[in-house]
Order: structure tokens, then sequence, then C-alpha cells
């Protein structure tokens, strides 16, 4: 990546072929080490933005820049993406063993991460994928996809099942690796057990949109306290705040079946 892995995003907009719906006007500017998360309720449009950022969808040729690249036109070299396209890849459910695995993807090239990950993630080397559990099977997912020393991580939600120990352990390392290379995170997420504390920028989409962002200490300020009134955390609170607002905003879509 020619330029530190800065993203920005410079009034965006993209409305799928066909269809009236997609995201617009969306700006951000998210400096390179952050850790964001990208919060909205169900259609809010967050894999269309990741997607987007990731290349994989063409959009106009400034509305985005990635370590100065317009990820569409131009490989982009250290950007990983990984979504339910990757979750859903049928290699991983072959009767084939993990450390074959890992060494499809390049895991002999980095050893000490392979063996950090495999340790991290407290994968079996022995298990063989088409035996199996889905939290067992997501493992590996992440340590094949994470292996390779990624500078900016585009994650939608993959952590589904793993169980809490292993999914703050996974936190915990994707925050070390912000603090130790230069790389940056945008995580859509709606879980959000052990985050207190990991994101630096939070972005609110609605409806397609971008309602609100910015540096997640500031946004978090407006809530009292550690614990909020539901003991949710803080974080957990402000989300709940939105995403009820939204609800309030939108209707409930039951209303457009009456109509
Ligand atoms: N391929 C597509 N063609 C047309 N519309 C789509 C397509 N994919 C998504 N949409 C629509 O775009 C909107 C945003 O979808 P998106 O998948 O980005 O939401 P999301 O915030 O990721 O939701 P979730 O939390 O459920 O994963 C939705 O209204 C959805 O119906």
């Amino acid at each position: 990546m020619p330029a530190p892995p800065r993203i920005i995003v410079n009034n965006l907009t993209y409305i799928f072929p066909e269809y009236p719906t997609g995201v617009r006007n969306i700006t951000l500017d998210l400096p390179p080490g952050s850790r964001t998360l990208l919060i909205g309720a169900n259609g809010a449009g967050k894999t269309t933005l990741l997607r987007l950022l990731a290349g994989k969808r063409l959009c106009p040729p400034k509305a985005i820049s990635i370590g100065g690249v317009n990820p569409f036109n131009e490989t982009l070299e250290g950007v990983t993406y990984l979504g339910l396209e990757w979750v859903v890849n049928p290699i991983v459910r072959n009767d084939v063993g993990v450390l074959e695995l890992l060494r499809s993807v390049g895991g002999d090239a980095y050893p000490e991460r392979r063996d950090e990950l495999v340790s991290l993630l407290d994968i079996d080397t022995r298990w063989r994928m088409h035996a199996v559990s889905d939290g067992e099977r997501r493992r590996v997912q992440l340590a094949m996809g994470l292996l390779r020393p990624w500078t900016v991580l585009f994650l939608d939600e993959i952590t589904v099942d793993l169980d809490v120990l292993s999914r703050a352990e996974f936190l915990g390392w994707l925050k070390r690796e912000t603090e130790q290379r230069e790389c940056t995170i945008v995580y859509a997420t709606h879980i959000l057990d052990n985050l207190a504390g990991w994101p630096t920028h939070l972005v609110h989409m609605s409806l397609g949109a971008v309602k609100e962002w910015g540096e997640a200490d500031k946004m978090l300020q407006a809530i009292d306290g550690t614990v909020g009134r539901t003991g949710n955390s803080r974080l957990g609170e402000l989300v709940l705040d939105w995403l009820k607002e939204d609800l309030k905003v939108r209707g409930p879509r039951s209303n457009l079946l009456l109509n």
C-alpha cells in the first residue's frame, strides 16, 4: 500500500441496479491505526458499504480512497475483506486437515503468525474440516483469513459462532495488531459484548446513510457512567438508543404490508 492506511469516503452514493436501495451521501475519514465499528439495524447498509470499501462493487471514481488508492480500479495490496461469501466457501467443509489449509493460504511464509493464531483461536491442528463444529470451523477460517499481515481489514460480522472467550481473545488480538503495526480495521457488528474500550471510531448507519460518526470516546461521553440504565455497557446503551430512534423514524416494516 503506497500510503498509510487511511480510509476516506467522499460523498459516496451507490444504488443497486434495478433496486431503489443502496447507500447515499456517505462521507468518512478514518485515520491509520483506527478501529471503527459500523453500527446499524438490519438493512441499514453496512454490508453494502463494506463491500464498496473493499472494491467489490463499482463506485464513482473519487468517492473512496484506501491508502490513497481507489479500491475498484487498482488491486489493493494488503486489504482483507472477510464477509459472508468468505464464510460460505465450501473448501472449509472438505475432508482436509487444518495444517494443509493454512499452508494453502501461505502459512509456511508466516510461521510465527500462524502459530500465534492457532494458539489464540485454540485450534487443534489435528482437526479434519468435515468433522468439526461450526465454531471450530470459524476459528480455522479466521486463522486462514488473517494469516497474511493485512494493512486494512474489513470485517462483516464473522464472529457469531465463536464462544465468548474466543471472541474476547480475538478482539484483543485485533486491537494489538493496530497498536503494533500500521493497520486499520472497519468492523460491522451487532454483538457488543467485550467491545467496551475497543473502538476508536463509531459510525452509525440508518436507511443507507451515515447518521453520525466520529471518535468513540467523544460519542460515548453523552452516556453517563461505565454501565448504562439497562446494565449494558455505555456502548450498548448508546447503540440501543440509536436503533430505537431509527425504528421510530422508519416505522415498523409490518406497516408496509398493511398499506
Ligand atoms: N444485491 C442487492 N440488490 C438489491 N438490494 C440489496 C442487495 N443487497 C442488499 N440490498 C438492500 O440494501 C439495503 C442494505 O443492505 P445491507 O446488506 O447493506 O444491510 P446491513 O446493514 O448489512 O444489514 P444486516 O445487519 O442485516 O446485515 C437493504 O435494504 C437490502 O435489502
